[in-house]
């Protein structure tokens, strides 16, 4: 800190008045907005991607600074530990002691100095009056005086001053330089396994918007004509996907949804959905089963598959609000929603097909989730894992010897995957099946028997799909 700076102790008071995106627009709307959604992210654990549209409607904002204020959003929420690194590098005191409010200020304001091209003393300037609206006068001094630290590096100064070296430490390295959590890149680097040169393309891969896919409904609509109907293009590996072309997330609000001949779906959820109707069964393949079903994605898409050939389709769902979402989305297909446990369902057992899509990190759709990547902590795969093992053995009780077990989770994470399945088909005696086979035409699904798909490579979330045989 220079001597003419003010000392940063008074960022510690706490926020005088209580924070909140229903507060009317100020001059700066994009930023007042951007702050706004970045505070209730830290104060109250919003999602950024369902917040932010709803303010800036609610606001009126539009054009340019809608567009501005949804960069500065996503844009501080996905930088937010490397943006913290920086921004404790600045203070003479630990991080932890700035008031919450003053540091979500900081980050908008490190964020516009070191990934944009706004002016520095713009950037400076517009956040110090911010702030000094949410905290008052006194931080102006403190906040003025850290974003200008900041502001004497550009990011890439920053990074060679704070990334530990790439050999001695190459997932460090690049948790740094991708901006995740260094427990998140290692997971990742794990499921990659010797393939770990993919790493960088795989974190980077989280900082891409993701294209809006759609599912044709079987038996309502042919991937073609729904191509042709939004302008989209033709899945390349699901026969029932179609991507809408880049900025066509309104075209999702379109007829074909509203009618429920199409819906949006990662093309990844309907791989892994279709890959548990495609193993071949002996008997009976009448009685299907979608045991964590909310809010109906992949219920849909088994539902209108199970229409087709005459199955039917039980879906359990632990939330009810979450399961009345899936009665809506599935209504008119052969599809009975149950509000229950999926650990002990109290439903009849002997189902020829179990689908067991269950409760994860999520680390598979951080793409989707900006502020995700640094929510999630190590401990919560511990708490995940033992209730997908509690599930999964359910899964296997509730299948007839014979039927097939499909194990799916959106998170590349080994605990949560191959930890989790292959104990899990040991333990109820299953005969484990290569999954790949039901993967026709997608490449690089690595060494199986499980598929783990990834967005740097398959341009889908990155989910994991597991099936066994249960005897
Ligand atoms: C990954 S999501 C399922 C997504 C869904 N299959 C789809 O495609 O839309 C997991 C769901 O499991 C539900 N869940 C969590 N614990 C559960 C339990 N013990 N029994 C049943 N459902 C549970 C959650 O509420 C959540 O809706």
């Amino acid at each position: 800190m220079t001597g003419r700076q003010r000392r940063p102790d008074r960022g510690r008071r706490p926020a005088p008045r209580k924070p909140g995106p229903r507060r009317p627009p100020a001059q700066d709307p994009a930023r007042r907005a951007a702050l706004d959604v970045l505070r209730a992210i830290t104060e109250r654990d919003a999602y950024a991607n369902l917040l932010l549209p709803e303010l800036l409607r609610e606001r009126r904002i539009s054009g340019r600074d809608a567009a501005l204020a949804t960069e500065l959003t996503y844009g501080t929420a996905r930088a937010q530990g490397l943006l913290d690194e920086i921004i404790a590098a600045c203070l003479d005191r630990p991080l932890k002691t700035v008031d919450r409010v003053v540091l979500d200020g900081l980050r908008l304001g490190a964020y516009q100095l070191l990934r944009t091209r706004i002016p520095p003393h713009a950037a400076v300037a517009s956040t110090v009056d911010l702030v000094r609206e949410e905290a008052g006068s006194h931080v102006s001094g403190f906040v003025n005086a850290v974003l200008r630290r900041v502001a004497e590096k550009d990011e890439q100064s920053w990074l060679e001053q704070l990334t530990p070296d790439r050999e001695s430490d190459p997932i460090g390295h690049l948790a740094i330089r991708t901006a995740h959590p260094r427990w998140v890149a290692r997971a990742f680097a794990e499921a990659l396994g010797d393939k770990g040169a993919e790493l960088e393309a795989a974190l980077r891969a989280d900082d891409e918007r993701p294209a809006v896919h759609l599912l044709a409904k079987p038996g309502e609509i042919s991937a073609d004509e729904l191509a042709a109907i939004t302008g989209g293009d033709v899945a390349p590996y699901s026969p029932y996907g179609v991507h809408l072309p880049s900025g066509g997330g309104d075209l999702a609000e379109s007829e074909v949804i509203r009618e429920r001949l199409a819906a949006v779906q990662d093309e990844g959820s309907q791989l892994v959905a279709l890959a548990a109707t495609k193993a071949a069964l002996e008997g009976a393949d009448e009685r299907w089963l979608d045991l964590c079903a909310g809010p109906g994605g992949k219920a849909v898409l088994l539902g209108s598959l199970a229409a087709v050939s005459g199955a039917t389709l039980d879906a359990v769902e632990q939330a009810p609000h979450r399961a009345k979402l899936v009665e809506e989305a599935t209504e008119g297909l052969p599809v009975t929603v149950h509000v229950a446990d999926g650990r002990d369902p109290g439903l009849e057992p002997r189902y020829d097909r179990v689908l067991l899509d269950a409760p994860c990190s999520g680390l598979g759709a951080l793409r989707r989730r900006p502020e995700a990547r640094w929510r999630r902590q190590p401990s919560d795969v511990a708490d995940l894992t033992r209730l997908q093992s509690e599930l999964l053995a359910s899964a296997f009780r509730l299948t007839r010897p014979g039927g097939l077990v499909t194990y799916v989770v959106c998170s590349p994470h080994l605990a949560e995957t191959d930890g989790v399945f292959t104990e899990g088909a040991r333990r109820a005696g299953a005969e484990v099946l290569d999954a790949r086979e039901f993967f026709p035409g997608v490449p690089a699904l690595g060494d199986g028997p499980a598929v783990q798909l990834w967005p740097h490579r398959h341009g889908t979330d990155a989910m994991f799909c597991a099936i066994a045989r249960a005897r």
